[in-house]
């Protein structure tokens, strides 16, 4: 059993993908991947292993280029006691002086168990903060990903949700709470800044400032969440938003997110609008004209080419 809401007849797993602290599937009937924690028992809580794999698959769905929708969640519910979580963050109990601690045979996701991948083939992993990464990769997914919140999402958690381009929480579970400030942590990047970009100063400042926890409809009356739904409905529904975003324009839609981020995120975001802006002038006619004058040592004739206006 994956988890209690997952529908083992409308998912596969993605072959070559085993990994200890998350489950990997794609849909069998739409490109949706499914990405979830998998960790109930310490709500989900991850640890370094737990975002190198996490890495590990995004980079593989982003490859994808038959997939347009990734959904991240959390698996449930804890055997322990019944809880749901989508994620509550960075794992407490491995946390160093230094940032989140690898466990004996872990992994810094560059070479084998522990090594550090200098090649020297010593068990060295330094402690990380690589959730940002993470972060990043989410940012620059040029895919829609969704964040389904069965449970809480907390902490570290709460900033991938914020990160995340849509989120749909369970009516009955979700719960928003950023405890950030409780155990010394700041996410004073996108968790915080970009949080008060969807739901105001005041209201993300009162997120982190007074620590409150908020259900799904609040969050969705906040503007940090897109819908609340009935908990047995949670991924029926996020597949259905998947079927809806693959069934649109992948570069319509790729141009959009990149449209999106771009006025918040700099130069580095105006890099990345950039880039896809160049590929679609590669696929032009004007474009092989420059390539194929250079490849047959010639000048460029581009006088048949428009300067559209
Ligand atoms: C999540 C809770 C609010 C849930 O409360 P409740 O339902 O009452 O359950 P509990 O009994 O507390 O928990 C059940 C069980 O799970 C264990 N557990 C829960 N959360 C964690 C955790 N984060 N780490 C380790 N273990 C956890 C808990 O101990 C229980 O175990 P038992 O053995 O059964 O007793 C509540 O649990 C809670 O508040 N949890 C802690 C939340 C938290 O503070 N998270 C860390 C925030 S800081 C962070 O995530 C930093 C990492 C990071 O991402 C970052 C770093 C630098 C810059 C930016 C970022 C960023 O935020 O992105």
């Amino acid at each position: 059993m994956v988890s209690d809401l997952f529908d083992p007849d409308r998912w596969e797993p993605v072959e070559g993908f085993d990994p200890a602290d998350l489950t990997y599937h794609r849909a069998v009937d739409s490109g949706t991947v499914r990405i979830a924690f998998d960790r109930p028992a310490v709500r989900n809580a991850f640890r370094p292993e737990t975002v190198d794999e996490l890495l590990e698959v995004l980079r593989d769905a982003k490859r994808r280029t038959d997939v347009g929708c990734v959904l991240l969640t959390g698996n449930g519910p804890s055997p322990k006691d019944g809880g749901w979580a989508f994620c509550s963050g960075g794992d407490q109990t491995i946390r160093g002086d230094e940032g989140y601690e690898y466990g004996e045979d872990g992994t810094d996701g560059e070479g084998g168990g522990n090594d550090d991948g200098d090649g020297d083939g010593e068990q060295s992993a330094a402690p990380r903060l690589h959730i940002l990464e993470v972060q990043r990769l989410i940012r620059h997914l040029p895919k829609v990903v969704v964040c389904v919140v069965p449970g809480w999402a907390v902490g570290g958690g709460h900033s991938l949700h914020v990160v995340c381009d849509l989120t749909i929480a369970s009516e009955e579970h979700a719960k928003f709470l950023q405890t950030d400030p409780d155990v010394a942590s700041y996410d004073a990047g996108f968790g915080s800044a970009y949080l008060a970009k969807q739901i105001g100063q005041k209201k993300a400042r009162e997120v982190f400032f007074l620590g409150k926890t908020y259900s799904a409809e609040e969050a969705a009356e906040m503007g940090m969440v897109n819908e609340a739904v009935p908990h047995e409905e949670l991924e029926e529904r996020a597949l259905e938003w998947g079927e809806r975003i693959n069934s649109k324009s992948p570069t319509a839609m790729r141009m959009l997110k990149y449209g999106f981020n771009m006025a918040d995120d700099g130069m580095v975001g105006q890099q990345v609008f950039a880039g896809e802006a160049t590929r679609l002038g590669y696929m032009t006619d004007e474009a092989q004209e420059g390539r194929e004058a250079f490849v047959e040592g010639r000048e460029p004739e581009f006088d048949g080419f428009p300067w559209h206006y």
